[in-house]
């Protein structure tokens, strides 16, 4: 039977400043049926779509990626903060719900014509994962879609990546 993974989610009022609602997806992560569950589906909508590579930004992408890339016997890179990866990088920078960062990612990443699947663990603003998508291609690989746990529906992300196939396991 198929998990509803909404009661895994924790709502959070206020925080981290008046105005957010926070959704945390560490009770998800607790429970190892729920984990497992929610990352076969990302690994099943990465299967259809012939990835090779997963990609995630610092630091709750990279709790949906790995787990994603190892089942699937692929490579996943981090895409970390600023000033955080050594050598050769490419940077984004972006507008979040709360606040500006900036993402970096290793130049030798991706290499040219991977077909990458980018992965967080919540779709906000989209500012994050479009930085993320942004220096993928900008390394030549190209995104055959982005997965999910939570999609913040009122926030609109999904209309800055409507280019890309994307996977949101509860809607809110
Ligand atoms: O769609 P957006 O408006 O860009 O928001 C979503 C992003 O915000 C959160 O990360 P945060 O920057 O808080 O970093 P963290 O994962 O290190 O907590 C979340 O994990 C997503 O990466
Ligand atoms: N409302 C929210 N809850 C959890 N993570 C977030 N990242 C950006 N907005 C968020």
């Amino acid at each position: 039977m198929a998990i509803d993974f909404t009661q895994y989610i924790a709502s959070y009022e206020n925080y981290p400043e008046p105005g957010v609602l926070f959704r945390d997806i560490s009770p998800l992560l607790e429970n190892g049926d729920a984990y497992k569950a929610a990352t076969n589906e990302i690994v099943k909508f990465a299967r259809e779509r012939d990835a090779d590579m997963v990609v995630g930004p610092e630091a709750r992408g990279f709790i949906v990626g790995c787990p994603v890339a190892n089942e699937l016997g692929i490579g996943f890179s981090p895409a970390r903060k600023q000033d955080k990866l050594p050598g050769e990088i490419v940077s984004a920078s972006y507008d979040l719900e709360y606040g500006q960062a900036t993402l970096c990612l290793r130049k030798d990443a991706v290499k040219k014509g991977q077909k990458v699947l980018v992965t967080d663990d919540l779709l906000a603003t989209g500012g994050t994962i479009d930085a993320t998508i942004r220096m993928v291609e900008e390394l030549g690989g190209i995104v055959i879609g982005t997965a999910f746990i939570v999609e913040l529906e009122d926030l609109k992300g999904r209309d800055k990546i409507a280019d890309y196939d994307i996977l949101s396991l509860v809607k809110y």
